[in-house]
């Protein structure tokens, strides 16, 4: 088996990218929904940033409320530090499993790790290969407010809670340029795949 990273800011395209390699047969693995799993009702996730950031972060049946906890993180580093300690370590060991069980079942699989904190976690070696999208802090906070419909204030925000642009490509063995049509990114992706799938990546 072999691991692909791929990383990017938020908004940078990378649903876009890991869906389409799913269509051309990757098996992806999604560090945003292991991050939902890790804090699920009954979770010592749960548990851990109920008792850090008190009753205001869970709904009336106990599940996390998700924008009144990204209301306090993505304004405050500290809070933000603090709920990257709670959550980032089950993510790492849910992620784990997660290929592990893929290279038993498939030990012939290209899978894709789709991990927006790539660079804020630190890289290690695991990977094989490590993909960018590659949208500039303009572009995605523009994404934000007009397809997302967040605030602009909360848009930039959220920027700036991740990495710069310097530092994505910095850790980049391909960048994908996802500023352009959709179908340009979806030509980049598809001639990634085939030097994938041919041994030239
Ligand atoms: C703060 C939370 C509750 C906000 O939830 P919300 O549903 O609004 O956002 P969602 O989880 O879908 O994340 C959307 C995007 O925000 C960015 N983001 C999320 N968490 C963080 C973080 N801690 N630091 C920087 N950017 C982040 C990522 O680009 C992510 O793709 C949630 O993001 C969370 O629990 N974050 C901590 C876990 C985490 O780091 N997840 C991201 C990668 S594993
Ligand atoms: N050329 C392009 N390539 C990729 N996405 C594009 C392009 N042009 C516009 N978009 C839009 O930009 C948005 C990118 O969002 P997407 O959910 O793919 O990003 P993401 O990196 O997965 O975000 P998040 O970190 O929030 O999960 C989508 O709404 C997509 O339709």
């Amino acid at each position: 088996m072999r691991v692909i990273a791929l990383t990017g800011g938020i908004a940078s395209g990378k649903s876009t990218i890991s869906r389409r390699l799913a269509e051309l047969g990757a098996s992806v693995v999604d560090a945003d929904v292991l991050s939902r799993e890790a804090v699920e009702p009954g979770s010592p996730g749960l548990q851990a940033i109920a008792e850090r950031f008190g009753p205001s972060v869970l709904t009336a049946d106990g599940a996390l409320d998700r924008p009144a906890l990204g209301a306090i993180v993505f304004s405050d580093d500290a809070a933000r530090a603090a709920l990257n300690a709670i959550v980032h370590p089950e993510v790492r060991r849910l992620a784990a499993a997660r290929l592990a069980e893929i290279g038993r079942s498939e030990p012939d699989a290209i899978a894709i790790y789709d991990v927006p904190l790539l660079v804020e976690t630190g890289v290690d070696h695991s990977f094989d290969l490590v993909v960018v999208a590659d949208a500039d802090a303009a572009t995605r906070v523009e994404r934000l407010v007009t397809l997302r419909g967040l605030e602009r204030v909360e848009a930039e925000r959220r920027v700036a809670a991740q990495a710069s642009d310097e530092a994505r490509r910095a850790i980049a063995d391909v960048l994908i340029d996802t500023t352009g049509a959709m179908a340009e990114t979806i030509a980049q992706v598809d001639a990634l795949w085939d030097d994938v799938r041919s041994g030239r990546r």
